[in-house]
């Protein structure tokens, strides 16, 4: 897939439902973002991730294995501020081109300790559409092939091929529709670290 640069993302959106942006940040901004990550990795701050919502939220290894640690927005350090203030200039720019709505983001560190990974899934919950758009940031600056930790993106709506493989290089931004794309992350054979979250637009919420 031909990367897309920052002035290309709605187009992409538009016409495939998904972008990969590499450089979305500088090296020095995501160096910055990395260590604070690994800061609190090691103060124990991470939790095992789970899945589902609500009451049926729960760990489930065999799905996915990596840790998290969700972002406050009213609480970030300078270098996540500077990462949000970039997503909020692209909420904008889609917001102009494709009348998404998009009204706020929420996100989370991830790491993703050798062997870990998260199978085949979609974004979205069946009960809650609020989240609209994927967003991605990888924070490995020194990703080579045979790390492992690839983003799988399922292509066509189904959990089968055709699928392309994303490198999860730092400074590269992956977007797609969260309700569109099945995806997965390959087992990580080093240490994989980024920040993924959610454009979403006003609840859709029904009971
Ligand atoms: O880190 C990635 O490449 C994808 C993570 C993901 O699919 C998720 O957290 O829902
Ligand atoms: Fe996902």
């Amino acid at each position: 897939m031909p990367p897309t640069s920052i002035d290309g993302v709605e187009d992409a959106i538009i016409e495939r439902g998904y972008a990969c942006v590499p450089n979305f940040l500088p090296p020095p901004a995501v160096e910055a973002l990395a260590s604070e990550a690994r800061h609190m990795w090691e103060d124990g701050a991470f939790e095992f991730a789970r899945i589902g919502s609500g009451a049926n939220r729960q760990r489930c290894p065999q799905v996915r294995s990596d840790r998290i640690l969700w972002l406050d927005t009213d609480a970030l350090s300078t270098a996540q501020h500077r990462y949000w203030r970039a997503l909020d200039e692209l909420r904008g720019r889609i917001n102009r081109a494709t009348m998404m709505g998009l009204v706020d983001w929420e996100g989370h560190l991830a790491l993703y300790p050798p062997g870990t990974f998260y199978r085949r899934h979609i974004d979205v919950f069946a009960n809650a559409a609020e989240r609209q758009l994927t967003t991605i940031l990888y924070l490995n600056p020194d990703w080579q092939s045979g790390d492992g930790g690839e983003l799988r993106l399922y292509l066509d709506g189904s959990n089968r091929e055709p699928y392309i493989d994303l490198e999860p290089r730092g400074g590269t931004l992956v977007t797609f529709l969260s309700s569109r794309f099945y995806h997965e992350v390959l087992p990580a054979h080093t240490e994989r670290l980024s920040i993924t979250g959610w454009f979403r637009v006003r609840s859709t919420r029904h009971f």
